[in-house]
C-alpha cells in the first residue's frame, strides 16, 4: 500500500573556495560544521551582532551538512535510505541542485577513479554514484538472488538529449522522448502474451511508468494484484516516458558501472573543453535499472535516477546574447520549468507544467509521482554568492512540500527477460560479425534496414517540409503585401489623426472663447446686480422722503389744523360766551375737519398703495428674472463641466492609445527580439543539415553533393519559415494594437459628436440667457419707468390742492365765511348797542350820580358809594385787541401756497397769497 511521502531535502554547504578567499568574501551562511541541524541561516546584509540576527533569513530542510561533512557521511545520510528503497523495488530519484562550483558534481560523482594501489577501492572523495554501484553489487551478492543490472547515461543540453554512452557518431541515432512506448513489432509485447502471463500468475496487467534513460523492457510487465494500486494507477495519471534509441548496458560488477560512468564523463569532458561553461549548463541523468528476482520466475523492476542539474545561476542569464544566450535560454527553459513545477506541486495547483521542458518531462514521475525522491541543494558560504544561495534555499524549502506516492516497481517474467537479453546479444553478435566480414561501414542487416527506413522517412518529411515552405512563402508574400497596405493605411490614418488633433485644438480654442464670453456675461450680471442694489437704495431714500412728506402732511393737516380747530373752538367758545345766540359754526368745522381727514387718508392710502404695488411688481419680477438667469448660468456650467470631463476623458484615452501605438510602432514593430527564434531555427537546421550530411556521407557517398545542395535550400527555406513565423507573430501583436487604434478613432468621432452637441447646447443656452437677460432688462426698465411715472404723477397732482378740490370743504368754508360775516355784523351791532347801552348806562350813571350828588348835597355830609359801572377790571379796547392777538395764526405757519378755491361752486381758481392771508384774517377776525 503506497503512502504519501514528502521529498527529502538536504543542504550541503562547502567551505570557501580559492576565488572567494581571494576576494575576501565573508562567510554569511550559518550551518553546522559537519551535520546535526535542519536549518540554514543566512545573513544577507553583512551586518553583525543583533542586527545580523534580525536581518538574517532562516530556511528549514530535512538535513544540513557543513564544510566538514564527508562524502561517506552524505551517502549514509541521504543516499543510503533511498538505496534501500531501490533494492526493495521502488523507483528512486536523487537530484543535486545549486549554483555552479557549489559541489553538485562533487556530491553526485566526486572522484570516480578507483584506488589501484588499494585493491581497487573507492576514493574518499567518491560521490554518490560510485558508492551506490559498490553498495548495489555488495548487496546483490550477499542476497544470493538472480538479478540483471543495466545502466544508461544521458545528457540534456540546450533542450537536446544525448546518449553519453553511445560511442558512435552523435547523430547515429537521435534520442527522442515519447509519452508512451511507440507500437513497434520489436518493442511492444503482444497483448495476448501479456494476458497469458497475467493469467498464469493471477496478476493484473498494468502499464509501467518508464523512467528516463531506460528503454522499455522487451517483455510484459505485470503489477501486484492490489486493487489500491490499480486505482492509484488510474487516478495518478502517471505518464509513461520512453526514450527512443537510448542504449542500455548490462553490467555485472561495480567496476563495470564505474567504467560506463567514466566513459560518459569523458564524452562530457570533450564537450566541456570545446565549449566554455558546458558542464554548468547541461543536466546529466545516470540511471541504474535493476531486475531483481522476487520469487521463482518473477523479477521486480526498479530504477535509480541520479540527476546532476545545471547551475541554477543560469536561470538569471536570459539577458545575455549570442550562442551563450541561446544555451542559457535553453537551460533556463528547463530550470525555470523545474522551478515552476516545484512551485505548482508545492502549492497543489491543478495544472503542473511538466510538458514545458524536456527535463521536467523526464522527471515527471520523480516529482509528485510514484517515485521516492531526494534533493540535495549545494550552496556556497560566501557573501558574494548570497543572492544565489538564497534563491537555491528558496527552491529547496519549496521542494520540501512536494508529496510523492511511492509505488513498488513492476514485475517481469524471467524467461521474457532472458529472451530480451538473448535478442540483444544476438543483435550485437550480428553487428560484430558484420564488422568482422566487411570493410567500411559495419552494421547488421537489420540496423541497415532500420537506417534506410529512417532515411526514407526523412526524405518524405523533407518533401513535405519543402511543400510547406512553398505555401508559407506565398503566404509571406501575401502578408508582405498586406503589411504594405496596412502601412499605407496607417500613414493615412496618421494624417487623419493629425487633422483630427488640429480640429480638437480649434474646438478647444472655441471653448476658451465661449468661456470668456460667459465670464463677460457673468460680469454684466454682476453689474446689473449692483445697479439693482443702487435702485433699491434709491427706493429706500424715496420711501424716507415719502415718510417725511407724510409726516409734514400730518403736521400740517393734523397738528396745525387741529390747532386751528382748537383755536377756532376757543374763539367759538369765546364767541359763544360773548353771544349765546351766535350762529353755530361747530358742525361746519366738524364736517370740514372730517372731510379734510378723509381726503388726507385717501391721499395717504393712494400713495401707499401705489408704492406698494410698484414695489410688489418690481420685487415679484426681479427674483424670477434672476432665478431664470441663475438657472441658465447653472445649466451652462453643468453642460460645460460635463463636456470638459467627457472631452478630457476621451482625449486622455486617445492620447494613451496613441502613446501605446506610437510606443509599439517605435519600439516593438519588427523589433521584437527574434534573434533567439532565428538562432533556434538556424541551430536546428544546422543540426538537421549536419545529421543529414553525416548520414549521407556514411551511407551514400554519391548522393552527398545533391544533398548538400538540398540542405542549403533547407537552410534558406528554414530562414523563410522563421521569417514567416516572425511576421505572423508581429501581425498577431499588431492586431490588438490596430483594434485599439480603431477604437480610438471611434473615440475621436464620439468626441467630435460630443463637441457638436456641446456647442449646440451652449448656443441654445447662450441664446436663451441672452433673451432672458434682454427680457429681464426690459422688464426692469418697464418697472422703473412705471415707478417714475407714478411718482411724477403724484408730484404733478399737487397733493395739497386735493384738499381744496373737495366741494364740501369749499362749501363749508364759504358757509363759515358767510356765518362769520353775519356774526360780525351781529357782533358789531351788539357792540354798538352795548356801547350805546354803556353810554346809556354811563349816562344813566351820570344821571344817577348827579341825582345822588344832588341827594348828598341835600343831605350834606353823606359818604360816596362805589360805582358798579366804572369797574377797573373791564378791558379797554386795546386790551381787547391784545387778548385776541395770540389767537392770530400766522399765515406763514399754514404755508398754504397756491391754495385752490372754487368760484361759484364750479370754476376752479388758484387763491393768491394775499387772498389766502385775507381768508385767514377773516377766519380769525
Ligand atoms: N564539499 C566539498 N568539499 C570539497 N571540495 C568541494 C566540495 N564541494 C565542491 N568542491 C570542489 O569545488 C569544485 C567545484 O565543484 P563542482 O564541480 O562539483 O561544482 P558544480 O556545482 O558541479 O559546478 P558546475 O555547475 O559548474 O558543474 C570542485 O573542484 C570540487 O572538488
Amino acid at each position: 500500500m503506497s503512502q504519501d511521502l514528502n521529498i527529502t531535502v538536504a543542504v550541503r554547504c562547502r567551505g570557501r573556495n580559492k576565488r572567494e578567499i581571494q576576494q575576501k568574501s565573508n562567510i554569511v551562511v550559518k550551518v553546522p560544521d559537519i551535520s546535526g541541524s535542519n536549518e540554514v541561516i543566512i545573513n544577507t546584509t553583512g551586518d553583525t551582532g543583533i542586527t545580523a540576527q534580525l536581518n538574517s533569513k532562516k530556511y528549514l530542510v530535512d538535513k544540513v551538512f557543513g564544510p566538514s561533512a564527508s562524502q561517506p557521511l552524505l551517502f549514509d545520510e541521504v543516499a543510503q535510505p533511498l538505496f534501500n528503497d531501490f533494492i526493495q523495488g521502488y523507483n528512486c530519484t536523487m537530484l543535486v541542485y545549486g549554483m555552479t562550483s557549489t559541489g553538485k558534481t562533487y556530491t553526485m560523482t566526486g572522484d570516480e577513479i578507483l584506488n589501484r594501489n588499494n585493491n581497487d577501492s573507492l576514493s574518499d572523495k567518491a560521490g554518490i554514484i560510485p558508492r551506490i554501484m559498490f553498495k548495489l553489487f555488495d548487496t546483490l551478492h550477499t542476497q544470493n538472488l538472480d538479478y540483471i543490472v543495466k545502466c544508461s547515461f544521458i545528457e540534456l543540453y540546450n533542450e537536446e538529449l544525448k546518449d553519453l554512452l553511445n560511442d558512435g557518431p552523435d547523430t547515429y541515432k537521435k534520442l527522442r522522448i515519447f509519452d508512451s512506448k511507440p507500437d513497434s513489432k520489436n518493442n511492444s509485447p503482444k497483448l495476448s502474451q501479456r494476458s497469458a502471463i497475467a493469467k498464469k500468475y493471477n496478476y493484473k496487467l498494468r502499464r509501467t511508468s518508464l523512467q528516463p534513460g531506460v528503454s522499455p523492457p522487451h517483455a510484459a510487465q505485470v503489477s501486484q494484484p492490489s486493487e489500491q494500486q490499480q486505482s492509484q494507477q488510474q487516478t495518478s495519471g502517471t505518464n509513461s516516458i520512453y526514450i527512443q534509441n537510448l542504449e542500455e548496458f548490462h553490467i555485472t560488477s561495480a567496476n563495470d558501472g564505474l567504467t560506463l560512468l567514466q566513459r560518459g564523463l569523458d564524452h562530457r569532458q570533450v564537450a566541456t573543453t570545446k565549449m566554455n561553461d558546458f558542464s554548468s549548463r547541461s543536466h546529466t541523468i545516470f540511471t541504474i535499472t535493476l531486475y531483481r528476482q522476487h520469487e521463482n520466475e518473477l523479477f521486480r523492476l526498479s530504477k535509480m535516477n541520479l540527476v546532476d542539474l545545471a547551475g541554477s545561476e543560469n536561470i538569471n542569464k536570459s539577458g545575455a546574447l549570442n550562442q551563450r544566450a541561446k544555451e542559457a535560454g535553453s537551460i533556463n527553459q528547463s530550470l525555470l520549468t523545474l522551478g515552476r513545477v516545484i512551485n505548482s506541486l508545492a502549492d497543489k495547483n491543478s495544472h503542473v507544467p511538466f510538458r514545458e521542458s524536456k527535463l521536467t518531462r523526464l522527471l515527471q514521475d520523480s516529482l509528485g509521482g510514484n517515485t521516492k525522491t531526494a534533493l540535495i541543494a549545494t550552496i556556497s558560504p560566501a557573501k558574494m554568492n548570497s543572492d544565489e544561495t538564497c534563491s537555491t534555499l528558496e527552491y529547496a524549502s519549496k521542494a520540501k512540500n512536494i508529496r510523492n506516492k511511492p509505488q513498488l516497481g513492476s514485475f517481469l517474467m524471467k524467461d521474457i527477460l532472458l529472451k530480451n537479453v538473448t535478442t540483444e546479444l544476438a543483435k550485437l553478435k550480428n553487428d560484430l560479425l558484420s564488422t568482422k566480414s566487411k570493410d567500411g561501414v559495419f552494421m547488421s542487416q537489420e540496423n541497415y534496414k532500420e537506417l534506410n527506413h529512417d532515411m526514407e522517412n526523412s526524405k518524405t518529411e523533407l518533401d513535405e517540409a519543402k511543400r510547406l515552405i512553398k505555401s508559407l512563402n506565398s503566404k509571406v508574400d501575401d502578408l508582405s503585401n498586406d503589411k504594405q497596405k496596412l502601412l499605407k493605411s496607417l500613414d493615412l490614418q496618421t494624417i487623419k489623426t493629425e487633422t483630427l488633433n488640429e480640429s480638437i485644438k480649434n474646438l478647444q480654442s472655441k471653448i476658451t472663447a465661449s468661456t470668456e464670453s460667459e465670464n463677460k456675461l457673468n460680469s454684466q450680471i454682476l453689474k446689473l446686480n449692483e445697479k439693482t442694489s443702487t435702485l433699491n437704495e434709491e427706493i429706500k431714500i424715496f420711501k424716507k422722503k415719502e415718510v417725511a412728506i407724510d409726516s409734514k402732511f400730518k403736521l400740517i393737516l393734523n397738528d396745525q389744523l387741529l390747532l386751528l380747530k382748537d383755536k377756532l373752538l376757543i374763539q367759538l367758545d369765546k364767541f359763544q360766551t360773548q353771544d349765546d345766540d351766535m350762529f353755530e359754526l361747530q358742525p361746519n368745522i366738524d364736517i370740514l375737519q372730517k372731510d379734510i381727514e378723509i381726503a388726507v387718508n385717501e391721499i395717504e392710502s393712494n400713495i401707499k398703495e401705489s408704492y406698494r404695488s410698484c414695489i410688489r411688481e418690481f420685487l415679484s419680477e426681479t427674483p424670477t428674472l434672476f432665478k431664470e438667469i441663475e438657472s441658465n448660468v447653472v445649466t451652462i456650467n453643468t453642460i460645460s463641466k460635463n463636456f470638459y470631463k467627457q472631452i478630457s476623458e476621451n482625449l486622455s484615452d486617445i492620447s494613451e492609445e496613441y502613446n501605446n501605438l506610437r510606443q509599439y510602432l517605435n519600439d516593438r514593430l519588427f523589433q521584437n527580439n527574434h534573434e533567439e527564434r532565428l538562432s533556434n531555427y538556424i541551430s536546428k537546421t544546422t543540426q538537421l543539415m549536419e545529421q543529414s550530411s553525416t548520414d549521407l556521407i556514411t551511407t551514400i557517398n554519391e548522393m552527398i553533393e545533391s544533398y548538400v545542395v538540398s540542405n542549403k535550400q533547407l537552410l534558406v527555406d528554414s530562414m523563410q519559415r522563421s521569417t514567416t513565423d516572425i511576421i505572423d507573430q508581429e501581425m498577431k501583436l499588431l492586431k490588438p494594437k490596430q483594434e485599439k487604434w480603431e477604437s480610438s478613432i471611434e473615440l475621436i468621432n464620439r468626441c467630435d459628436s460630443l463637441s457638436n452637441a456641446y456647442f449646440n447646447n451652449m448656443k441654445k443656452s447662450i441664446t436663451t440667457t441672452k433673451s432672458n437677460m434682454s427680457s429681464s432688462s426690459d422688464k426692469i426698465q418697464q418697472a422703473v419707468t412705471k415707478i417714475n411715472s407714478r411718482f411724477n404723477e403724484h408730484k404733478q397732482k399737487e397733493l395739497r390742492n386735493k384738499i381744496f378740490e373737495n366741494e364740501s370743504i369749499q362749501e363749508n368754508i364759504e358757509k363759515i365765511l358767510t356765518k362769520s360775516d353775519v356774526l360780525k355784523s351781529h357782533f358789531n351791532e351788539t357792540h354798538k348797542l352795548t356801547k350805546h347801552s354803556i353810554n346809556e348806562i354811563n349816562g344813566l350813571d351820570q344821571s344817577i350820580r348827579t341825582i345822588l350828588q344832588d341827594v348828598e348835597l341835600s343831605k350834606m355830609a353823606e359818604p360816596s358809594k362805589p360805582n358798579i359801572f366804572l369797574n377797573n377790571n373791564s378791558p379797554t379796547e386795546s386790551e381787547k385787541s391784545k387778548s385776541r392777538s395770540p389767537l392770530k395764526l400766522s399765515s406763514n405757519n399754514l404755508n398754504f401756497d397756491d391754495v385752490e378755491v372754487k368760484e361759484n361752486g364750479t370754476k376752479k381758481r388758484r387763491l393768491s397769497r394775499d387772498e389766502t392771508d385775507d381768508f385767514t384774517t377773516k377766519l380769525w377776525n
